[in-house]
C-alpha cells in the first residue's frame, strides 16, 4: 500500500488526467511525485524511460501519458495513436518491472469494447467483437496494454491493473476546436458563439450516439481508490488470471450527443439553436460501462454532469492562458 513518502511517478502529469492525480495526491499529502514533461523525458524514447527508472526508482506508476484526442483525430491520425501509444505503454510497463515496481496503474478506455457490444458493458465483453473503425488503432494499443498487464502478473508476479474510464472531461481538458473530445469542443464553441452573438452553433453526426461523462476528479478518485486496494483485494479481484485485470471506471448513466450540447448550451448561456451536421461521424452509438464490479468494491461517481460542466466552464472562463488546444 502506499504512505505519504512513496515515491510516486505520474506520467502525463500535464493532461487531464495526470494533473488530476497529481492535485488529488498533493491534497491527500502525497509529496514525493515525479512529474517530468514531455522535453524532460520522451516516453516513446526506450531508452530515456529505462535511464529514468534506474535513476529515480519510482515504487508507484500512474501512466496517465498518452496520445489522447477524440473522434475526428483518432480518425485523421491512426498511424500516430497506434504507434505512440504501443511504444509509451511498451517502455513504461516494462521499465516497472525491471526496477521492482510495487503497484503500476494503467488507463484503458470504453472504446476498446466491441463496437456493438451488449450494453452496458461489462469487462467480460473485452474481444468479443469488431471495434469501432474511427478509433480501432489506439483501441487496439489500449487492449496490448491491459494484456500486457496481464501476462507481466501471471509470469513476474507483478501488480501492475487498470481502469476502464469512459469519456472523460473537467479543468485541465484539450479544448481544440477538431482535434478535443466533445465536451471540450462544445464548451468552447458555445463560449465563443455567445461572444460573437452567433445564431447558430454547429453540433458534430445526429446527435443520436449515447454517451457517458465522468468529472475527471471522479476518475483521480477512484484510481486512487483501486490503487489503493489491500493487497488481498487486489489479489482476489484483479490479480487472479483469467478475470481481466482492469475494472470499469464510469458513471453507469449516460445521455445522448444532442442532450448533452442542450445542457452545454443553457450553463454557458448561448441563446442560438443548435444545427447538426450529420457528415461528420457519430462513431459508436452507444458506449455506456456496467459499473458494478467497483460499485461493489466500494467506490462509485460523485459529480452529476450539469455540476461538472459548470466546475469546467468556471475553469475555462477563469484560466484562458492555460487552456490547451
Ligand atoms: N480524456 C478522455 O476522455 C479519456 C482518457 N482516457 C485515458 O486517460 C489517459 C490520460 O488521458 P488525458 O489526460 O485525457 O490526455 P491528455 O492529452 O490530456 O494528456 C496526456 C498526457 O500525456 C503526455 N504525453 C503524450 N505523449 C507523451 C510522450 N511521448 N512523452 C511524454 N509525455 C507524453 C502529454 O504531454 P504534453 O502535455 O506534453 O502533450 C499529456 O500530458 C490516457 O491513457 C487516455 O487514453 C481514457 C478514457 C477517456
Ligand atoms: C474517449 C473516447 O473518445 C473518442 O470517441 P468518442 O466517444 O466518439 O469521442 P468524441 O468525444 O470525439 O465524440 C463523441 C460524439 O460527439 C459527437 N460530437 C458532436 N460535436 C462534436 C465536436 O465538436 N467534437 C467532437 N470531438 N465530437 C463531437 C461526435 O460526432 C461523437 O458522436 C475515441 O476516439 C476514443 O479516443 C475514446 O476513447
Amino acid at each position: 500500500m502506499m504512505n505519504k513518502n512513496s515515491r510516486i511517478f505520474v506520467a502525463g502529469a500535464r493532461g487531464l488526467v495526470g494533473s488530476a492525480m497529481v492535485r488529488r495526491l498533493r491534497a491527500e499529502g502525497y509529496d514525493n511525485l515525479l512529474t517530468p514533461e514531455r522535453d524532460q523525458l520522451d516516453l516513446t524514447n526506450q531508452a530515456a524511460v529505462r535511464d529514468f527508472f534506474h535513476r529515480e526508482k519510482p515504487e508507484y506508476v500512474i501512466l496517465a501519458a498518452a496520445r489522447v484526442g477524440g473522434i475526428h483525430a483518432n480518425n485523421t491520425y491512426p498511424a500516430e495513436f497506434i504507434y505512440q501509444n504501443l511504444a509509451i505503454q511498451n517502455n513504461v510497463i516494462h521499465s516497472a518491472w525491471e526496477c521492482g515496481v510495487e503497484r503500476l496503474l494503467f488507463l484503458g478506455s470504453s472504446c476498446i469494447y466491441p463496437r456493438l457490444a451488449p450494453q452496458p458493458m461489462r469487462e467480460e465483453h473485452l474481444l468479443t467483437g469488431s471495434l469501432e473503425p474511427t478509433n480501432e488503432p489506439y483501441a487496439i494499443a489500449k487492449i496490448a496494454g491491459l494484456k500486457m498487464c496481464e501476462a507481466y502478473n501471471r509470469q513476474y508476479g507483478t501488480r501492475f491493473v487498470a481502469v476502464m474510464p469512459t469519456n472523460l472531461y473537467g479543468p485541465g481538458d484539450n479544448f481544440h476546436p477538431e482535434n478535443s473530445h466533445v465536451l471540450p469542443a462544445l464548451i468552447r464553441r458555445f463560449h465563443e458563439a455567445k461572444l460573437a452573438g452567433a445564431s447558430e452553433v454547429v453540433v458534430w453526426g445526429s446527435g443520436k450516439p449515447m454517451r457517458e461523462f465522468l468529472f475527471v476528479d471522479d476518475m483521480a478518485d477512484g484510481s486512487l481508490f483501486v490503487l489503493n486496494l489491500p493487497d488481498e483485494v487486489l489479489a482476489e479481484n484483479l490479480l487472479s488470471y483469467p478475470r481481466p485485470c482492469f475494472v470499469n471506471l464510469g458513471t453507469g448513466e449516460d445521455v445522448s450527443i444532442r442532450q448533452l450540447a442542450e445542457t452545454v448550451r443553457e450553463v454557458v448561456g448561448f441563446a442560438g439553436k443548435l444545427v447538426f451536421d450529420t457528415s461528420k461521424p457519430d462513431g459508436t452509438p452507444r458506449k455506456l460501462l456496467e459499473v458494478s464490479r467497483l460499485r461493489e468494491l466500494g467506490w462509485r461517481a460523485r459529480t452529476p454532469l450539469r455540476e461538472g460542466i459548470e466546475q469546467t466552464y468556471r475553469w475555462f472562463l477563469d484560466n484562458a492562458e492555460r487552456v490547451r488546444g
